[in-house]
């Protein structure tokens, strides 16, 4: 994990890394620091690139997410998957302030969703399909927002996801990925994103 600190304005950026774990470590490493050193943070921001379901979320669009869910925590059975929800413990969709995300939405114009999290990139249609059957409300997939969310939830802050979409979700193409692409329109939606978390109240 690298941990950059701004001198100004207080906010810290984590490369956190890829994954879910190694994204839960990161976190939860720079939230307790902050804690013991008696200045917590208010908020985290999951942000990178993700996979876009279409055709609501085309290669270099924003998504902002109104839930953060694991998409492969659970269990596999005869009869489909069961979340660890119905297997009686545990977590599988953390929610972002709902004022926070109408606020990002509308500043960088990323559309609001389901953003899931799974440890393997889906690459086939049959799992794409597989996975909006299960989550209708997905817009896109990524690797590190359910990990971010879980350690934001155990120290109590709050936690937002935006991805700019780099490939559409699907049958594995990667000369179709536009990473470039998607960082650039990622850096554009901070631009627009930094006055709304300026101005976000924490006890909203
Ligand atoms: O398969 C490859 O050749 C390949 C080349 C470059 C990067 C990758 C990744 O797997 C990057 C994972 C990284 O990016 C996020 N991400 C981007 N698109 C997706 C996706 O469709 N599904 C899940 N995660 C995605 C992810 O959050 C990681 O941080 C592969």
């Amino acid at each position: 994990m690298t941990l950059h600190r701004t001198a100004d304005d207080g906010w810290d950026l984590i490369a956190a890394g890829v994954g879910p774990a190694l994204a839960a470590a990161s976190t939860a490493a720079a939230l307790t620091a902050a804690a013991l050193d008696r200045v917590p943070y208010d908020l985290v921001v999951s942000a990178g690139i993700g996979g876009g379901f279409a055709p609501e979320a085309p290669v270099g669009s924003l998504v902002v997410a109104d839930a953060i869910t694991a998409a492969d925590l659970g269990a596999e059975t005869a009869d489909g998957f069961l979340p660890v929800t119905e297997l009686g413990f545990g977590t599988v969709t953390h929610h972002p302030p709902a004022g926070l995300v109408a606020e990002a939405a509308a500043a960088t114009g990323a559309r609001p969703g389901t953003v899931l999290t799974g440890s393997t990139v889906t690459g086939t249609a049959a799992r794409a399909g597989l996975l909006r059957a299960r989550h209708p409300r997905a817009l896109a997939e990524a690797m590190e927002g359910f990990g971010v969310a879980e350690a934001a939830a155990a120290h109590q802050v709050a936690v937002l996801e935006l991805r700019a979409v780099s490939n559409p979700v699907g049958p594995r193409d990667r000369a179709a990925w536009r990473i470039e692409d998607a960082l650039a329109a990622l850096t554009t939606g901070f631009g627009k994103l930094a006055p709304v978390l300026r101005s976000w109240n924490p006890h909203e």
